[in-house]
């Protein structure tokens, strides 16, 4: 495990915000599923993207990866499985044989590719490490039974598991507040089956803005799906994937720590953005300009400069992956700060309101758990001092930022979690001027 340390300092300057990793992954499965060649441009290869790469190699995908420019920015040419998917003895029908798909700590590649494993029948193995032999999987387990798809898995630990298709059409109902990804992976899925489909939301939708950019690239490869007002999805059977040339979009989860970054005390303008993005994380903005910070947002940069920021109510439902860095913003800020509505981030790569709480509260911060999110009362600055990433790539990031407002040395134990979403973090980082040992 990795450590850094991180002087006292504030960051300055320009950086080009890395491409999104949700639309990464749904441009890649779509490419994958889709007849011909397709092309996806500004692609970034992180661990978490490299899983779902391999993981649709194993299902027959060929993926090959160009390099297009600086910070491990990639084109890639995606040669899809198409109709070779569906026939028996096909050349590219890899699905014949035991395939092993190792989803090593990324959620999305797991929710997202499982289902994918019941169009044959044949035994897939999924397996992965850290916390997601954890994760929840039993939205899923139910699906499969009611569905006609086997699986295996030993203990308690959903991974190792081993699934045997065929999925069948039909109605799936399933739980909004759990994972929006298993919405997703079963929109990714059941268009390609035999007849027609529907997906019935039974409890409250969260991160709904992930399932509309799982839509909104669906139908950029031709598959259409219904939403009657987020209660259900309806999925006309038969449908095939075209193939696609994309590019993908600057990734908000991944902003919103710069632009903290640049409120508390320089000037960042963050580049390779799109105003109009569906990305949920946008919301980044509206909730950093509440709390009095002086944010710019252009067509396709937005700037954050110096602000006194004041406490507020964050409701983290809808977009889980930016609290940890507003929790580090907001333990610096004047006044206090609810986040409510958040227990999804207990079932993520770490229990995220535990590990920022407790590593904030280390380097001075007053900051108290609740059950569903964190109440948290800001100081003027924090002291510094040794902290964990709890092997988690926000909670890294966010503890960076919140050093920025620290008055001693930071030491992160597992600062190499960032490679789970952005590889060249700590080099940005040292770009806007970061003083980083280590
Ligand atoms: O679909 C996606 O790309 C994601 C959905 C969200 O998960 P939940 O729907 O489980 O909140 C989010 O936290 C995750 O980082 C990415
Ligand atoms: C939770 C995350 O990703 P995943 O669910 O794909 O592991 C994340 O990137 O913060």
């Amino acid at each position: 495990m990795a450590s850094m340390t991180i002087l006292p300092g504030i960051l300055k300057g320009s950086v080009i915000v890395p491409p999104s990793k949700s639309i990464s992954h749904r441009a890649l499965i779509c490419a994958a599923l889709a007849e011909g060649t397709s092309n996806i441009g500004n692609f970034m290869i992180s661990d978490d993207m490299m899983a779902t790469m391999n993981g649709l190699r194993a299902l027959g995908a060929g993926i090959e990866a160009e390099e297009q420019g600086a910070e491990g920015i990639h084109l890639l040419r995606i040669t899809g499985i198409g109709a070779n998917l569906f026939q028996e003895g096909g050349e590219k029908n890899h699905l014949e044989e035991d395939r092993l798909i190792d989803c090593q700590e990324s959620g999305s590649t797991l929710r997202f590719l499982l289902p994918l494993a019941g169009l044959k029948n044949s035994w897939v193995t999924f397996t992965g490490r850290g916390r997601l032999v954890s994760r929840p999987l039993d939205v899923y387990f139910r699906l499969f039974d009611e569905h006609g798809v086997s699986f295996e898995k030993q203990g308690n630990s959903s991974l190792p598991l081993k699934v045997n298709g065929l999925l069948q059409p039909g109605e799936y109902r399933v739980e909004g507040d759990i994972s929006s990804q298993f919405i997703s992976g079963l929109m990714f899925l059941l268009p390609l089956l035999a007849s027609d489909s529907r997906i019935v939301i039974t409890s409250k939708l969260e991160s709904k803005g992930y399932l509309d950019l799982t839509m909104d690239m669906l139908s950029r490869f031709s598959i259409k799906i219904e939403n009657n007002h987020d209660k259900e999805f309806i999925i006309k059977g038969n449908q095939r994937y075209q193939k696609q040339d994309t590019d993908i979009e600057g990734d908000y989860s991944q902003v919103a720590f710069w632009l903290a970054a640049g409120l508390l005390g320089g000037e960042i303008d963050c580049l390779n953005m799109n105003s109009q993005s569906l990305q949920g994380d946008r919301e980044i903005v509206n909730i950093l300009q509440g709390m009095g910070g002086r944010i710019t947002a252009g067509q396709k940069s937005i700037r954050a400069r110096a602000s006194l920021t004041k406490g507020t109510v964050i409701d983290g439902s809808q977009c889980p992956d930016i609290i940890p860095v507003l929790a580090a913003l907001a333990a610096v800020s004047e006044g206090e700060t609810r986040i409510i509505n958040a227990e999804r981030l207990r079932i993520k790569e770490s229990d995220r309101l535990k590990a920022i709480s407790t590593e904030l509260n280390k380097l001075g911060a007053k900051v108290e758990e609740t059950a569903d999110g964190l109440d948290i009362l800001g100081c003027k600055n924090l002291h510094g001092g040794p902290v964990s990433s709890w092997n988690d790539h926000r909670i890294a990031m966010a503890l960076a930022v919140a050093a920025c407002r620290c008055t001693e040395p930071v030491l992160i134990e597992g600062s190499d979690a960032v490679s789970k979403s952005y590889p060249h973090f700590w080099e940005d980082y040292r770009k806007l001027g970061g003083r980083i040992d280590g």
